[in-house]
């Protein structure tokens, strides 16, 4: 039974992503990814927490629109926004630095938070095997690649079914030995 506020969390990802696009060359519209990370979540690694589920749906609000963790707190509650909060880089940092602490921070993210991280990975590998997002080069392309599975093995026995997943990439990639 799909519950109010999971749909009530849906329209308001929904709306804080209204005006953006993915960077895949048909603009696939953002909401498909926190869409996708939730579903993920739900039909491929067994997660039937809501809290969780929600949380993926927001994962980005913050990062990437003017969403507060005040507007969520008041939205959503403390366990959710508490979630968010572990997923959401600091926008402020330099790219290079947002990256380096996305390794240094992943192991020591709650095993929720890792749950969401590895399913947007992984939303973020599958397509990335079948698009090149517009203006980037294959090395950049391969570089995300190589840099993901930094992140992942960070967040390693969690979750051996989205591991699985993203090690098949891996492996395709000939990333893993
Ligand atoms: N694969 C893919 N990624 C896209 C697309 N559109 C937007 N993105 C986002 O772009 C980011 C990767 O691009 P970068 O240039 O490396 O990172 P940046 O946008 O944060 O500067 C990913 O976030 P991230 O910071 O790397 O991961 P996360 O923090 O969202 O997990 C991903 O969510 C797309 O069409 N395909
Ligand atoms: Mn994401």
């Amino acid at each position: 039974m799909t519950s109010a506020r999971f749909m009530k969390c849906l329209q308001y990802a929904a709306q804080q992503h209204r005006n953006q696009r993915r960077k895949d060359p048909q603009e696939t519209p953002y909401i498909n990814h926190p869409i996708n990370v939730s579903t993920i979540l739900a039909t491929e690694a067994g997660i039937d927490d809501e809290a969780v589920l929600m949380a993926a749906l927001l994962h980005d609000v913050v990062e990437d629109t003017d969403a507060t963790f005040a507007d969520l707190e008041q939205l959503f509650g403390d366990d959710i926004t508490g979630l968010v909060r572990e997923v959401t880089d600091d926008k402020s940092l330099e790219k290079m630095e947002r990256k380096r602490l996305q390794i240094v921070n992943a192991p020591k993210a709650s095993r929720r938070a890792k749950l969401i991280k590895l399913a947007d990975k992984l939303d973020n590998l599958r397509d990335l095997q079948v698009n090149t997002p517009t203006g980037w080069t294959e090395e950049r392309r391969e570089a995300y690649f190589v840099w993901a599975q930094r992140v992942v093995d960070g967040l390693r026995g969690t979750n051996a079914a989205l591991e699985e997943q993203l090690d098949q990439i891996f492996r395709q990639r000939q990333l893993l030995d």
